[in-house]
């Protein structure tokens, strides 16, 4: 029998102005159809402090969610190091990078991959369990009443709209009180009164826990609320030449 996943129990608060997020010499590159390599990540170093909030622009298909998907350990990067917290996610097994990812690490997807059997309190609930904690309903209540979703508790994503997808997607990648949060295009399928909201909701709270954010946007009415906006063609070599 395997043997089960190394347990993270000590959360360890960070200390203000303490990094979050550090890359160094991290490269990725998708194998195309034809066999031959296709750079896209190539970042010689990256840093977030805690409780930094960042938006990531750039133009279509230039790797943000990529980016977004190495540092959460969803996809392996070839080389280089990802420290999240602390610790170099790249080297943790997969059981104990997904547990890792559950404590640390907040996302919200461009797809919110939520899951369809479950109502929308359900799937910020489930997101709870998968750090090896109870469930807490009412904070999950909670959440989604942030989000303006209290009448809509018991909905199902089909029977809710794209973007109240959304705003569920945001609850749940709140729940277990992340250290770093990152969101791919969080505010794409909602509408402009939405957009405000869903880009407040997660300001406020960042701001309130000490979340760092990465925040994914082609939206200028964003990411001109941002004090820092990087480019990822000028922090990313493979980008540049592509
Ligand atoms: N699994 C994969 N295998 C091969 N190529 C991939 C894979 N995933 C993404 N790509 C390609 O890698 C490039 C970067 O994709 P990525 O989704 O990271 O871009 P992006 O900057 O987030 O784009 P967008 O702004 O359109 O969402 C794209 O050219 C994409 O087609």
């Amino acid at each position: 029998m395997a043997a089960p996943p190394q347990l993270l129990t000590t959360t360890v608060l960070p200390a203000v102005g303490a990094l979050m997020l550090v890359l160094e010499n991290v490269r990725k590159a998708y194998v195309e159809p034809d066999g031959k390599p296709l750079p896209i990540l190539d970042v010689e170093r990256f840093e977030i402090a805690a409780g930094e909030q960042v938006v990531l622009r750039g133009r279509s298909g230039c790797g943000k969610t990529t980016l977004l998907n190495c540092i959460a350990g969803l996809t392996t990067v070839d080389s280089g190091q990802i420290m999240v917290n602390g610790r170099d996610v790249t080297a943790l097994p997969e059981a104990v990078r997904d547990r890792y990812r559950a404590t640390y690490i907040g996302f919200v997807f461009q797809t919110f991959n939520l899951l369809p059997a479950f109502t929308a309190l359900e799937n910020v609930m489930l997101g709870m369990t998968f750090t090896g904690g109870k469930p807490d309903a009412v904070r999950a209540a909670q959440l989604l009443a942030d989000v303006g979703l209290a009448h809509r508790l018991i909905h199902k994503p089909r029977a809710l709209s794209v973007g109240e997808q959304q705003r569920v997607a945001v609850a749940r990648a709140l729940a277990n009180r992340p250290v770093l949060l990152l969101a791919d295009e969080p505010t794409a399928n909602v509408d402009p009164a939405h957009q405000q909201h869903v880009i407040d909701l997660l300001r406020s709270a960042c701001e309130r826990e000490n979340i760092a954010m990465l925040l994914v946007t082609h939206s200028p009415e964003v990411s001109q609320q941002f004090s820092r906006v990087e480019q990822l063609e000028l922090v990313n070599r493979a980008a540049r030449v592509a």
